[in-house]
Formats: C-alpha cells, structure tokens, sequence
C-alpha cells in the first residue's frame, strides 16, 4: 500500500516554506515503499493526499497565499479529517489562537487546541539550536537536534472535551535559555524560560514543550527537515498516518 504524505506550500515561484526539505527527508523514508510524496497547490493535489505537512516558513504567507488559491477553506477541511503536521510556521497555522500576529490579525487554520506566541523566541538572530530527549523517537537514547528560527512559543496548552488529548513529545532542556524573550513578554523571565517555574498544580510550563502530538495532528515548534536525522518524519508516518489508515 501506498500512503500519502503531503508537502502544502503556496502556488507562487517564490518557494514559500521549506516544502522542499520536507520532501527530501520524507522521501529517505520511501525505502520501505509506504510514502509517497507530492506537493500541493491546488485543491486538486490535496484531493489525492492521506496526510499533509505544513512547512516552515512565514505563517502569514502561507495563510495569504492559501487564501488566494482557493486552499484555505478545503485545508480547514482536510484538517478536521485528516493527519497534519505543523512544522514552526505550520505549527502556527494549526493553532487555534496566536498571539504576536501581523497588525490586522492573521488567518489561521485551527485543529489543535493550543495558543502559540508568534516568533515568541524572538528575531531571526535569536535563532539557536537545542539538543531533544524524545522518547517516541526511534534509538530515543540519541538526542534530537531541534532547529529553532524565530520560532513560536506555545503558552497553553488547552483541552476542551471535544478534542483529543494532547501529548507532549518534546521539551525544551532545564539548561537550554533561549537568547531572547519576547518584547511583550509580562511575566519574569524566569517564569518565561520554565526555570524553577511553579505553577499553580504542578502543571508543566506549556513555553518549554516544543513538539505536541493531539490525536492525529502533530506540531513541533522547531524544523526537523532542517537536519539529516528523519526520526520525526518517520514518527509521524508511524505514529498518526498509518493507524489511522489502517482503521478506515
Ligand atoms: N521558521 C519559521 O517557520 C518562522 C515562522 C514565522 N515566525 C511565522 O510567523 O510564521
């Protein structure tokens, strides 16, 4: 059998998104014959797909453009039956609510039950690296490189009973103190970063979890396909496309 992931990115010649690099780490995967990649621009193209990938890139792009192709209604769709994975700027796309969007608001695509700060680790100089402990990963005893460029921040993760629940896959390291902290940020810093944070509960701080499983949707806040390591790619095949296939 044949699945289908898919790579979405806009119809313009200006690459928007790192699609391409989404598809070079899914297709090392294609050994094993149960993915097919295609990239979707048109309705069409996301007529024929199992599952999609929503690429890094510019949110607000992503969203304008899918909007301009006729996208954006048939990917609200697609998301309400279907396994997505938002990846920085896709996470935000799957979000319900964001924070720190463009003057005017932003479109988003919704699915997952989370706020999400937009470019809340600051600027593109602010970019950094971190190195993951993710059990679900394949050899999980080898950290995950997570790539971060002025990536969002999720401040809750919420859990209304209509959707289902959220699993947290990733954090932040303890030592891991990202450069910056948003200009807007109200809280002390060492309540942004997660350091001796205590929230009321013993809660985990939703601003050090970087990559959230709900259901069949997955969003990490960093870029795997920016690194040569496939075990997310290949979590997300394993884990949210194929059960769900196998059990229609
Ligand atoms: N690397 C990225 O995808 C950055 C996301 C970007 N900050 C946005 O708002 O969409």
């Amino acid at each position: 059998m044949v699945y289908t992931v898919v790579i979405v990115y806009d119809s313009h010649p200006a690459l928007q998104g790192a699609f391409a690099e989404h598809q070079k780490s899914q297709e090392r995967l294609e050994s094993n014959g149960e993915v097919k990649v295609v990239q979707v621009r048109t309705k069409e193209d996301l007529d024929k797909c199992d599952a999609l990938v929503i690429p890094g890139g510019e949110s607000t792009t992503i969203a304008l453009l899918a909007r301009l192709s006729g996208l954006l209604d048939p990917l609200k769709e697609f998301i309400k039956a279907k396994p997505v994975w938002g990846t920085c700027a896709g996470a935000i796309l799957l979000s319900k609510v964001v924070t720190g969007a463009k003057k005017g608001g932003q479109e988003l695509l919704g699915g997952m039950s989370v706020t999400i700060a937009r470019n809340g680790w600051g600027s593109q100089v602010e970019s950094f690296e971190a190195p993951l402990e993710v059990p679900g990963l394949k050899n999980p005893e080898d950290p995950f490189s997570g790539v971060f460029i002025r990536a969002p921040v999720l401040l809750s993760l919420d859990q209304p009973p209509e959707y289902p629940p959220i699993q947290v896959i990733a954090r932040l390291p303890e030592n891991v103190v990202p450069h910056a902290i948003p200009s807007d940020a109200t809280e002390p810093l060492e309540t942004w970063f997660g350091i001796n944070s205590n929230l009321e509960g013993g809660g985990e701080d939703p601003k050090r979890v970087v990559a959230i499983r709900q259901g069949r949707h997955l969003l990490t806040t960093f870029h795997p396909e920016l690194t040569r390591d496939n075990r997310f790619h290949e979590y997300f095949v394993r884990e949210c496309v194929i059960p769900g296939l196998l059990s229609t």
